[in-house]
């Protein structure tokens, strides 16, 4: 492949970037090889003329937000890796609200969902670039006495990957507050609602349209930002015991009727491998299932993807054996793994 167009696209555009950079320190996991061009993006101009740059010279791309769901090969990525740290946010003065679903009450018995602070009558909707992280962008809203974002403290994630995976926190998704998004999609950017989004548990349209998103309009709250900051701290302290070298939990929960049928006290996955299976702390090369949470696979130094790897397909297997269970990993794989 060769990447002299796009090397010359992009200096002409002052967009700098690296050779055979190395993936690991912008993934969680701090795993991955190197990428043969990387570069990081501080703003949706540059996120947009970097993939259009990318299309026109034909050079595969993937775009990192904060790196807390994807495992990199060990080795690396055969085209340009984009950080994306675009993070800029607005308010959107007299933005009409519109009526949101919720895929929480999709998926959940409805006595059983959480919802973020019930009193919501003040509305607002902030568009937000889709490279600033969760906790950054919660700690900035609340400071303008914005609240919304609590049940999501803590998790690394971006607006870009959040949206992507419909992130959730509690029962609440992400997607239960987008009202729009700004999507480029074949060179064009377009605006979308929530509906287009086809918004499941882990899952968005997105898995198979892979266009980008450059931003989302959320629908959050005007007040209660003393309250959103008590319930943030206790989420916080809910995850104290999850691994930071991870990248969260590796497989879904069980649903409603496996949990049923299985007859566990829990749908949590952690406690099926930890309980069910007895695998909490086994450990293959620098992999180990974290003794914290057991769905985590956390890296303990020098963890390999291929480490990883076998771990996740030894829990597959016991879970097969021991429950019948075909488990689906829920993150993304970047690079040729074996
Ligand atoms: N509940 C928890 O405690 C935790 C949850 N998580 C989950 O991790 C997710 C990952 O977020 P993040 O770390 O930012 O993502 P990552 O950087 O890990 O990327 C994950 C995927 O998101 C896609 N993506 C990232 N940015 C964009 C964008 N702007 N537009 C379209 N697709 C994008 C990428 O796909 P591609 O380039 O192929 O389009 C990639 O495959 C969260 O949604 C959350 O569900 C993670 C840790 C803990
Ligand atoms: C980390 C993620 O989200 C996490 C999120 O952080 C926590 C917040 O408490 O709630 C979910 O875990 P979970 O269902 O395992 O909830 P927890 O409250 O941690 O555990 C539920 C029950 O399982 C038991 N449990 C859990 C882990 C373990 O190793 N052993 C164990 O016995 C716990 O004692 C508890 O009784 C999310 N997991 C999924 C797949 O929905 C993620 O999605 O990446």
């Amino acid at each position: 492949m060769s990447y002299q167009a796009l090397i010359e696209r992009l200096t002409s555009l002052g967009i700098s970037f690296q050779r055979d950079c190395p993936i690991a320190p912008h993934t969680t996991f701090r795993i991955g090889g190197e990428a043969d061009l990387l570069c990081v993006i501080e703003s949706l101009p540059e996120l947009h003329d970097t993939i259009i740059a990318c299309n026109s010279h034909h050079i595969p791309y993937k775009i990192i937000g904060g790196g807390s769901n994807i495992l990199v090969s060990d080795k690396g990525y055969r085209g340009l890796i984009i950080i994306n740290k675009a993070k800029d946010w607005e308010i959107l003065e007299d933005a009409e609200i519109p009526e949101l679903k919720s895929t929480a009450l999709a998926r959940h018995r409805a006595e059983d969902v959480v919802t973020p602070l019930e009193e919501r009558q003040n509305k607002v909707i902030v568009r937000i670039a889709s490279g600033i992280k969760i906790p950054t962008l919660m700690n900035q809203l609340l400071k303008v006495d914005i609240s919304g974002l609590e049940l999501f403290a803590g998790i690394p994630a971006t607006v870009g990957g959040a949206t992507y995976m419909n992130m959730h926190g509690a029962k609440l998704f992400f997607g239960d507050l987008i009202a729009q998004a700004q999507l480029l999609s074949n060179g064009e950017v377009k605006n979308v609602s929530q509906e287009y989004f086809q918004f499941d548990y882990d899952y968005s349209i997105l898995h198979e349209t892979q266009e980008t998103v450059l931003s989302c309009d959320l629908v959050l709250t005007q007040g209660q930002s003393k309250e959103a900051k008590a319930l943030a701290k206790e989420w916080i302290m809910k995850k104290k015991n999850q691994p930071q070298r991870s990248a969260g939990c590796l497989f879904h929960n069980l649903t409603n009727e496996q949990q049923e049928k299985l007859g566990y006290p829990t749908p949590s996955i952690g406690y099926v491998i930890d309980k069910v299976l007895g695998l909490k702390g086994k450990t293959i090369g620098g992999a180990k299932i974290s003794e914290g949470h057991a769905a985590f696979i956390e890296n303990t130094g020098k963890a390999t993807a291929e480490d990883v790897l076998k771990l996740i397909n030894e829990i597959k297997k016991q879970m097969l054996l021991k429950t019948g269970i075909v488990l689906q990993s829920e993150i993304e794989f970047v690079g040729e793994l074996n």
